[in-house]
Formats: structure tokens, sequence, C-alpha cells
């Protein structure tokens, strides 16, 4: 079986990507997203993506932005990856794949079989959807976690991943239960909003990787 992927989201030190890529994580996550503790300037999550070592993806965190603010985000950082958490439609995350050689991915909040069911326009449309809990105060990043049961016996027709509420002491349960391929933490790796804790990004890492 093929080993989870590993997402840490809101990173903003060296010092935290380094823990990042020590843990074994697979991606690390930069948010540009004013009203977030964790958004960082273009030319911030630039200067640190150019510090990420290799196998390390680098993911960049965009909410309900126009065409010509995506074009330019995307362009400044050159990341691997676009995570896209707002209120974009598939026919704008087609448009955005077919342009461009990265990643997209796009997080949808569910709240039940349904919100699964319409969480499916984006198949084919992106390359990853990341299932997350609805929105709080913020699109995400809240701390709040889905019913995982929504996932466990569902079929999935699209590489996907688990976000949302995911912390060191529950991600290996989460991973039991859902069988998610990709799991993606950012505020349970905190020890306050934005600052990022190392020893729990160690931890979170170690018990995805036993999960
Ligand atoms: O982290 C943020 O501040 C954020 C802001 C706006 C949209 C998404 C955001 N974070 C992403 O939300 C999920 C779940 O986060 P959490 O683990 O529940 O804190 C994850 O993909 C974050 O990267």
């Amino acid at each position: 079986m093929q080993d989870t992927l590993i997402k840490i989201c809101g990173l903003s030190s060296r010092e935290s990507i380094d823990a990042a890529a020590a843990a074994g994580a697979t991606h690390v996550g930069f948010v540009h997203y004013e009203p977030s503790p964790r958004h960082l300037s273009l030319a911030d999550a630039r200067a640190l993506s150019e510090t990420v070592p290799d196998p390390l993806l680098t993911v960049l965190l965009l909410v309900s932005m126009g065409p010509d603010e995506t074009a330019r985000a995307i362009d400044a950082v050159q990341p691997d990856v676009v995570q896209l958490h707002g209120a974009e439609t598939p026919e704008w995350c087609a448009a955005l794949k077919q342009a461009l050689p990265i990643e997209i991915w796009k997080a949808v909040g569910v709240r039940d079989q349904a919100g699964m069911e319409h969480a499916q326009r984006y198949v084919g449309a992106v390359d990853r959807i990341l299932y997350d809990a609805p929105a709080g105060a913020l699109p995400g990043g809240n701390g709040l976690a889905l019913d995982w049961s929504l996932l466990s016996g569902f079929t999935h027709n699209a590489p996907w991943g688990l976000a949302g509420g995911l912390t060191p002491a529950n991600v290996a349960d989460a991973i039991r239960q859902t069988k998610a391929p990709l799991v993606d933490t950012s505020s349970g790796v905190e020890s306050a909003p934005g600052i990022k804790d190392i020893d729990k990004i160690r931890a979170f890492c170690q018990a995805a990787r036993n999960g």
C-alpha cells in the first residue's frame, strides 16, 4: 500500500519547513489570503518556497481570487500545486488546470452526503479534491473536522485528501477510518493561530506515517 501523503499548511518560517521535511511531510503549504493569521505576501511566499528542499512539494493556497490575481500569484510564487479554497467553480478550476503545468487542488467543505455528491462536480476538473469541514470564521484553517463517516464508505473517482481539524492525536484514527491517501493540517500543529509548533509537526507526521 502507498504511504499516506502528508501536507503541513500555513508555514511561515524556514525552521518549520525544515521540521516538516525532516519529519517526512510530502507537501508544505503557504497561505496567500489576507484575513488569515497565516497570510504571507507573495514575496514572502516566494522567498520561503525557495528554501523548500527536494522532494518536498510546495502548495500555494488561494481563496476566491480573480483570473488576473491568480495568474500573478502563481507566477510570483511558482508553486508545485495550487490549492483553491474558496468559491471557485468547476469550470474555473478546469480552465486553470488546462492552462497550467502544475497540479490544481480544490478544497470543498462538506456537511453531509449531499455535500459529498455535490463535490463530485470537481472530478476531472482538478487533480485532487480536498474534503474539509464547512467554512467557519475562515473558509478553512478553523480546526473543525468533518464527519469522517461520509468518506469511509465513499467510492472515489478522483485523487483526494482529508483536511479539517486533523491533529497529532486524531490523524492515525482519521486515516484508519477514511483510508485517506493524503492528510492535510494547519491549526492542528500550532501553538497559537499562525504559529507553528515544531514538536506538533513532528508528532503529526509520525502519527500519519504509522496510521
Ligand atoms: O489556514 C488558513 O488560514 C486558511 C485560510 C483560508 C482557507 C483555508 C485555510 N486553511 C486550510 O484549511 C484546511 C483545514 O485547516 P485546519 O487543519 O482545520 O486548520 C487546510 O487545508 C488548511 O490549509
